[in-house]
C-alpha cells in the first residue's frame, strides 16, 4: 500500500509547501478538476458516497495525469490519496483494518477536531494552583475555608485523606479497563440496550460532526439495591467491585456537600434531597497517535451538583483557568471534585461550575470514573433562600431539574433514557 501517512490533513501539506507557488498552482488546478467532477457525479450519487468516491477517483486520475506530465512531485500524489482516505468514515476504517477503531497509525479525518476546538501542539501546563485538600485534618473550619475558596476560584479541587482505601479505587479502575478491553463493542451495545445501561463507543459518539476519542459506559448507581441488577455482569466482579466503590463515593460526596453547606451558611441537610440521584460515567481513552488533533471529551460544564472523578495515575483532565487550559495533575489516591451547574445555582454564583475537557495522550490508555451527584428529576433547583437579601438578589431562576437537563441535552442522545431511569 502507498505510504500516505505523512500528510495527516491538508493543513500539514499546506504548511510544508508554504512559499512553493508552483505547488499551490497545481493544488488549485486539482481543486478545479475535483469540483467539476464532483458536480458531474453529484447527480448520480448520494452526497456522502459521491464525495468519497469522487475524492478517491479524481485524486487518482489527476495525480496520474500530472505525474505522467512531470508537473507533480510524488509527495503530491500522496496528498491526493491521503485526501481520499480522509473521506472514509469510521466504519470503513474499521472494516479495512479489521480491528478496533483506535488501532490506526495516524488520526483519521473523522476524529480531527477543528483548529478552534482541538488541543493543538502547545504544551498545556499542570495547574498547581488547584488545591489538594486534606480531608483528614482535624481543623474542620480550615477545610471548609479551602473548599469554598477552591469552589469560588477554580470550580475544581482534589481531596486526599478522604477515608477511601486506595485498592477500592484501583480495583474499580482495573475492572473498567477489563470491561472496555475484553467485550466487543457489538456485545456491549447489544447487552446495554437489553439491560438499561448505556454503552457509547467512539463509533457512535459524534460531537460537532467529529468522533470523540473515547468509549464510555453510563448507568445509574444509587440506590444500589434498585439499580445494581441492571449493571453489566462482565467482568464477573463488576457489580461487587463497582458497588463497593459507588457506596464509598456516596459517603464522600455527602461529606463534601455537608461541609459546603456549613461554609455557605445553608441549613444542614439541604442537599439531602438535592443529591438523591447518582450517575456513573466511566471513560476509556485509548492511546492516540496524535493527541494534538483529538479530544476525549469536548469542553463542557457538568450538569450535576458535584462530580467526583478518579483518574488513577494518568492525567488528561483539563480545566479553563483565567481563559487558559490547564492540566489537573494526577495525584496518587486523590479524587478530583468539581462544582456542577446545580451547585452554582443553589449557591447563587458563590461557587462556580467551570468548563473542562478530556484530552488524549500518545503513550497509554487512560480510564477515568466520574460520578455525578444529581438532584431528582422533579426537584426544583434555585438559589438557597438564606443567601438572598436586598444586596444579593437571585442571579438564577428556579428550574425543575429535569427541564434543565432536557433543555441542555446534558447527556446527549441518552438524556431521556437517563432521566427515565433515575
Ligand atoms: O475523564 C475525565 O477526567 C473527565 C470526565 C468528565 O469531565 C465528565 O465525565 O464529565
Ligand atoms: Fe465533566
Amino acid at each position: 500500500m502507498l505510504e500516505v501517512r505523512r500528510f495527516r490533513h491538508l493543513d500539514d501539506f499546506v504548511r510544508e509547501n508554504e512559499g512553493d507557488a508552483r505547488a499551490r498552482l497545481r493544488l488549485l488546478g486539482f481543486a478545479i478538476c475535483w469540483t467539476g467532477f464532483e458536480v458531474f457525479l453529484g447527480s448520480r450519487c448520494s452526497r456522502e458516497r459521491g464525495r468519497r468516491r469522487t475524492c478517491g477517483s479524481v485524486g487518482f486520475v489527476s495525480a496520474v495525469i500530472s505525474l505522467s506530465r512531470r508537473t507533480l512531485k510524488p509527495t503530491h500524489f500522496q496528498l491526493f490519496i491521503a485526501m481520499a482516505n480522509e473521506e472514509e468514515d469510521l466504519k470503513a476504517i474499521m472494516e479495512k483494518h479489521n480491528t478496533k477503531w483506535f488501532n490506526v497509525e495516524c488520526v483519521p479525518q473523522c476524529f480531527t477536531f477543528s483548529k478552534e476546538e482541538r488541543p493543538g501542539d502547545a504544551p498545556i501546563p499542570i495547574c498547581n494552583k488547584i488545591p489538594v485538600i486534606d480531608l483528614g485534618k482535624s481543623q474542620k473550619i480550615e477545610t471548609i475555608k479551602q473548599l469554598l475558596q477552591a469552589g469560588q476560584e477554580f470550580g475544581f479541587f482534589q481531596v486526599i485523606n478522604h477515608g477511601i482505601l486506595e485498592n477500592v479505587a484501583t480495583q474499580t479502575l482495573s475492572t473498567f479497563e477489563e470491561f472496555f478491553n475484553n467485550m466487543t463493542d457489538e456485545e456491549k451495545v447489544n447487552v446495554a440496550s437489553r439491560k438499561g445501561w448505556i454503552f457509547t463507543g467512539s463509533e457512535e459518539e459524534v460531537k460537532n460532526g467529529v468522533h470523540l476519542w473515547r468509549d464510555n459506559i453510563k448507568h445509574p448507581c444509587h440506590p444500589l439495591d434498585k439499580c445494581m441488577q441492571s449493571w453489566p455482569d462482565k467482568p464477573a466482579t463488576y457489580r461487587e467491585v463497582v458497588g463497593r466503590y459507588v457506596a464509598e463515593i456516596r459517603m464522600l460526596s455527602l461529606t463534601i456537600l455537608e461541609l459546603i453547606c456549613q461554609g455557605l451558611g445553608i441549613e444542614s441537610g439541604y442537599f439531602n434531597e438535592q443529591s438523591e440521584v447518582q450517575l456513573l460515567s466511566a471513560n476509556n481513552y485509548p492511546a492516540c497517535p496524535d493527541p494534538s488533533l483529538t479530544l476525549g471529551i469536548l469542553k463542557h460544564f457538568d450538569p450535576s451538583l458535584i462530580t467526583i472523578i478518579y483518574q488513577g495515575n494518568v492525567s488528561g483532565l483539563q480545566v479553563l483557568v483565567d481563559g487558559k487550559w490547564m492540566c489537573v495533575e494526577a495525584v496518587p489516591n486523590a479524587f478530583v471534585v468539581n462544582i456542577g451547574n446545580q451547585l452554582e445555582i443553589i449557591s447563587n454564583g458563590k461557587l462556580r461550575s467551570v468548563e473542562h475537557r478530556a484530552v488524549t495522550n500518545s503513550k497509554e490508555a487512560r480510564t477515568s470514573i466520574a460520578i455525578f451527584v444529581n438532584p431528582t428529576p422533579n426537584s426544583i433547583v434555585e438559589p438557597a433562600k438564606v443567601l438572598l437579601n436586598d444586596s444579593n438578589p437571585p442571579l438564577y431562576k428556579s428550574i425543575l431539574y429535569k427541564d434543565f437537563i432536557n433543555a441542555s441535552k446534558a447527556f446527549g442522545a441518552h438524556t431521556d433514557v437517563i432521566q427515565n431511569d433515575s
